[in-house]
């Protein structure tokens, strides 16, 4: 039987299970079945996924993770929040500014400490992509999904196409109350017009600098929240003409509320809460 030292964090209710990699060893063969036992809530810990706190080449750490159902994703917005928490609590690091590694290039975190504490982390996520080459998504290379018409299980739909590292569909709705999260999300995940699958938002424009905001993760469903889904909306919204370039725009997601800046320069700034639950050990291999 093995075993690690986990950190259970959330972030607006999106939840994870933190393992320091400067510390622990996890077999790289055996991460998505780790990560899929550790999200069960009956057999294992219960989360969202795994991320992993690991060493880097390029920057003082490297966020790795992984979703409920064992995929790897590119980038994680809540997670990386997370992160930079627990680095600097954890002594990874003693700057409050900082890069952080991702599968999908370097991003800049930014800390508000109170007595020795993260309160609050900003992260300079850089920028969206939005091509359907960059989604990725089927269809011509150098083209934009922007509130296209688009057919999903015989039914037509208008979306629009956004990557913060990770893929993001965002369709706006009247009412967030009545959105099809739970019908039209898992359809669009595994559409095949979508080569790596997709993460899936529903977004209701309240006014020019405010959001509702709920989503199907890809990988992982229904959660509280998502940091780049709510990065994804915004710069959205903005293409739509719903909101704002470089205004603070409030992303009401169900477990809280984020505040997201597209900014001129071209970076979507995100800046929000992360918290520690609890710690433990985790046996596994049993
Ligand atoms: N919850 C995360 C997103 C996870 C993305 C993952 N579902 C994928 O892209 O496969 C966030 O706060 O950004």
């Amino acid at each position: 039987m093995k075993q690690f030292q986990f950190t259970k964090m959330h972030a607006l209710g999106n939840n994870y299970i933190y393992v320091n990699m400067f510390k622990e060893q996890i077999e790289e063969s055996k991460l998505p079945q780790v990560a899929k036992e550790v999200s069960n809530v009956f057999t294992g810990i219960g989360s969202d996924g795994l991320i992993l706190i690991c060493p880097s080449e390029k920057a003082p750490v490297k966020m790795r993770i992984f979703n409920s159902d064992g995929s790897e994703g590119k980038n994680c917005g809540n997670g990386l929040r997370c992160v930079a928490k627990y680095a600097f609590e954890n002594k990874l690091i003693d700057e409050k500014e900082f890069s952080i590694e991702t599968l999908s290039g370097l991003v800049h975190a930014k800390l508000e400490v109170k007595d020795n504490e993260v309160q609050r982390v900003t992260i300079n996520m850089g920028q969206p992509k939005l091509d359907r080459g960059e989604i990725p998504m089927a269809g011509t290379p150098d083209e934009k999904v922007i509130n296209e018409q688009l057919e999903f299980a015989g039914e037509t739909y208008y979306a629009t196409a956004v990557s913060m590292g990770n893929p993001h569909l965002i369709f706006y709705v009247d009412s967030i109350e009545t959105a099809p999260v739970l019908t039209l999300g898992p359809r669009v995940e595994k559409d095949p017009l979508f080569p790596e699958s997709i993460n899936v938002e529903f977004v209701e424009v309240a006014s020019e600098n405010e959001l509702h905001f709920r989503v199907w993760e890809r990988g992982s469903g229904v959660t509280q929240a998502c940091g780049t889904g709510a990065c994804a909306a915004v710069v959205s919204s903005v293409l739509n003409g719903h909101t704002k370039r470089g205004m603070d725009t409030t992303v009401h997601l169900a477990g809280g509320d984020l505040l997201i800046n597209w900014t001129e320069e071209g970076n979507v700034l995100m800046t929000g809460p992360a918290e520690v639950i609890c710690t433990g050990v985790y046996f596994y291999d049993k």
